[in-house]
């Protein structure tokens, strides 16, 4: 039997072949980045990608080593790639993005939407974000809220997308794809859920309670102790409130904000009734511009994958080898393409960083389809 040190020896002679041969190829990589650059040429090159690997695949011996060379060519022709892309974006390359930076998003006498009726945290969270000096109304549903972007009856709208107990709104990932609407800002607001009723009701006389699906949700393990109460969602915890308001049914009751409480002439039941203490939701600013703050800190971004093994491997390498921090991973199913996966991607930085344009280079030339979703 060979001994182990001279085998290993063997093994380390091959490696300085393996990274020689490495460097060697990265120099001609550089050099076919320069004539790209000169002739105004893209970067990736699927054709021949796909008829390398098919060669090397070839020469190999066993269908264990055909997979190998598979995988291992696809890492060295990415790694090939990003070179290319940072030498791009050293000769100033990059190409612009249609985003114009602001110094800040303009909050005086503009005008917003919100979906829901007066009361909804939706409300709550605009008026945190714009203060008191706009005007603004509401519309039935996200969608129209959407719309009213699009054509320009609102400046802005105030949306939920995240909440901390219930998980992502995933309508609107859909819509922020649908539309030509922008992400410009955010707004986190702690969503305390009350059950409330009719001034003199008491829990032991509810028999419904009203709410939105995500209220319920927030409250279930509250609402596990009232087996007997039936359930029964609305499209927001607003109209839930002024349903019970208006009904003057001693027996109904709602799940929403105190402010909601105040503003129809309800009182609180029982309070602190969520799931988790720092239960909140997180609400967008979308406008129809594409504009960003000048020292926005968060880029969000969709992406369509071919259907490949590894392709979002290779997607997500972008960040890592442009030292690009992701926050957040969200995937949809792209309607009418069963299996096939949308990919949403929250992370760190400003469109005006060099890293960022680099990495956002790289994707859109790699993916089948890519929207920068907004900067904030
Ligand atoms: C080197 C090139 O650029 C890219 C990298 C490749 C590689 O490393 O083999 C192949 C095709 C391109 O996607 C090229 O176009 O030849």
């Amino acid at each position: 039997m060979a001994d182990l040190k001279d085998l290993r020896e063997k093994i380390d002679a091959i490696d300085k072949e393996i990274v020689r041969l490495f460097e060697e190829r990265m120099d001609i990589s550089r050099q076919v980045a320069e004539y790209k650059i000169g002739a105004g040429r893209k970067v990736f090159d699927k054709e021949r990608e796909k008829a390398k690997i098919e060669a090397v695949k070839a020469m190999a011996h066993n269908e264990f080593n055909r997979h190998g060379v598979e995988e291992l060519f696809a890492q060295i022709m990415a790694m090939s790639r990003k070179l290319q892309y940072q030498l791009l974006a050293k000769n100033g390359v990059a190409g612009r993005l249609p985003f114009i930076s602001v110094e800040e998003i303009e909050k005086a006498g503009v005008r917003v939407v919100f979906q829901g009726v007066e009361g909804a945290y939706s409300q709550l969270a605009m008026k945190q974000y714009f203060g008191d000096g706009i005007s603004s109304f509401h519309v039935e549903t996200w969608r129209d809220a959407m719309e009213a972007i699009a054509e320009g009856s609102a400046d802005f709208a105030v949306l939920p997308i995240e909440n901390s107990t219930a998980g992502s709104v995933n309508d609107m990932y859909d819509l922020l794809v649908e539309f030509e609407n922008y992400i410009v800002g955010e707004q986190i607001i702690k969503c305390e859920q009350t059950l409330l009723g009719l001034p003199g009701a008491d829990t032991a006389h509810i028999k419904t309670v009203y709410s939105h699906p995500q209220g319920l949700m927030q409250c279930r393990r509250y609402l596990e102790g009232h087996r007997e109460w039936k359930q029964v969602p609305l499209e927001n915890t607003a109209v839930a409130a002024k349903k019970v308001s208006e009904e003057k049914d001693m027996s109904q009751a709602a799940i929403a904000s105190t402010y909601a409480g105040e503003l129809f002439g309800l009182s609180v039941l029982a309070e602190g009734i969520y799931n988790e203490k720092a239960n909140s939701t997180r609400f967008i600013i979308v406008t129809n511009q594409r504009i960003f703050r000048e020292d926005a800190g968060k880029i969000s971004i969709c992406f369509e994958l071919p259907h490949t093994s590894g392709s979002l491997y290779n997607m997500l390498s972008h960040f890592i080898y442009n030292n690009v921090n992701m926050t957040n991973i969200e995937s949809r199913p792209i309607p009418g393409r069963a299996w096939e996966y949308r990919f949403f991607i929250d992370f760190e930085g400003n469109l005006n960083d060099g890293a960022v344009k680099n990495a956002l280079r790289g994707i859109r030339e790699e993916a089948i389809t890519m929207k920068i979703l907004g900067n904030y």
